[in-house]
């Protein structure tokens, strides 16, 4: 397919799936976090994509429960789903290209579910007369080369000296391809954590003349850059230039930080704007303020364990001070999250949903926010 074609094709299915869905569309929760909220244990290198092995099933009912939610896009679950990963568990490359398939048949086979057993509520879109069924796309998660190791870099960006562009698409090139002929009807490459990485994807997506659309979603960590400092103007501006990327953004970062990173993108781009925050803070109704999570305490606890010289406290041990010396954090509200979504609107972005942490409980607030103002 020529170029020119691709990014017509591309582009037409998203502000066509746009206006299907009424001008803004609602894209799933947390993956990961609700298999762990479901007793998965996800301790392990390849984090939810060991669900794939383990409990197939269970990936399916989460992204079930998140279509009933009012999800219009489910990511599959290959996050951390990589070749070299699963190879380096025992598999064959070939049982790891099967696996990194059935990410994407399973949130397939979710979608069949769900229309199947759809009522008349989910035959809520009419069009010319005709009622038709309401939009789901099923996008192939891809997490950076950080989500590989599982060393924290996907959050601090920082790959070394040692690692070049073209590491980076060696790294992704086989997983992209597999991924690609998997039946996902998009690509999202998440929590992208630098503009090398940026880089590398747009790179790859041209050279290897692929034909599907594709997201570029960030994470940040100070509301200005990513998370490895690199400007979010120069990774949206990577996103923009790219003929197949259909929609730039930002996941997996507190939702304090996302309007003013949606007012950078659109400074970069004019495609649709996709954000999915993770829980990030909880709202506490009595005292009138937010508050760090649970989760932010445990972090900053850890970092302050780790500026002891000599402390070998262990984990299990970390969380008992902690539970005891910090306050309590309630978690995620659900209507203290959504509270942000007009002012995300309002800046530009189009597609909201959820990280880290987040629920289907979560996905529904957003889609009660967007239809009461359409
Ligand atoms: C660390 S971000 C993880 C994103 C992935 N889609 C998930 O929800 O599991
Ligand atoms: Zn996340």
């Amino acid at each position: 397919m020529e170029l020119g074609n691709v990014e017509n094709s591309s582009t037409t299915l998203m502000t066509d799936f746009l206006k299907k869905c009424g001008g803004y569309a609602v894209v799933d929760g947390g993956l990961a976090t609700e298999l762990e909220r479901h007793g998965a244990d996800l301790n392990d290198p390849l984090w939810s994509a060991k669900c794939l092995i383990s409990s197939p099933h269970l990936v399916r009912r989460v992204h079930l429960d998140y279509l009933d939610a009012g999800a219009n896009i489910i990511l599959s679950a290959s996050y951390q789903a990589t070749i070299q990963g699963f190879v380096a568990k025992g598999m064959s490359v070939e049982e790891a290209e099967s696996l990194l398939r059935r990410s994407v048949e399973i949130a397939c086979e979710a979608r069949e579910i769900y229309y199947d057993k759809s009522t008349k509520g989910s035959w809520d879109y009419i069009e010319s007369g005709n009622i038709s069924r309401r939009p789901v796309l099923v996008a192939a998660s891809v997490g950076s080369y950080g989500a590989y190791l599982a060393d924290g870099s996907e959050y601090s960006g920082k790959y070394g000296d040692a690692v070049s562009l073209e590491t980076l698409k060696d790294f992704h090139r086989r997983r992209l391809q597999v991924l690609l002929k998997s039946g996902a009807d998009l690509i999202a490459f998440e929590t992208i954590p630098n503009k090398l990485e940026a880089k590398a994807y747009a790179q790859l997506l041209e050279e290897e003349g692929i034909n599907i659309p594709a997201w570029f979603s960030f994470n940040s960590k100070d509301g200005i850059n990513v998370v490895s400092g690199d400007s979010i103007l120069e990774c949206a501006s990577i996103a923009d230039s790219c003929k197949q990327v259909v929609a730039v953004g930002i996941n997996c970062t507190p939702p304090r930080f996302i309007h003013g990173l949606v007012l950078s993108i659109r400074k970069a781009t004019s495609k649709p704007i996709v954000i999915y925050p993770n829980s990030g803070e909880t709202y506490n109704a009595e005292l009138k303020q937010w508050t760090v999570s649970i989760l932010m305490e445990f972090f900053l606890f850890q970092v302050f364990i780790a500026c002891i010289p000599g402390c070998l406290v262990d984990f299990s041990t970390e969380y008992c001070l902690l539970t005891v010396f910090l306050p309590k954090s309630s978690g995620v509200v659900d209507e203290d999250f959504v509270s942000y979504i007009n002012k995300w609107r309002e800046a530009g972005a189009s597609l909201f949903g959820g990280c880290c942490r987040t629920t289907p409980n979560t996905i529904r607030a957003i889609g009660r926010v967007l239809s009461k103002n359409p």
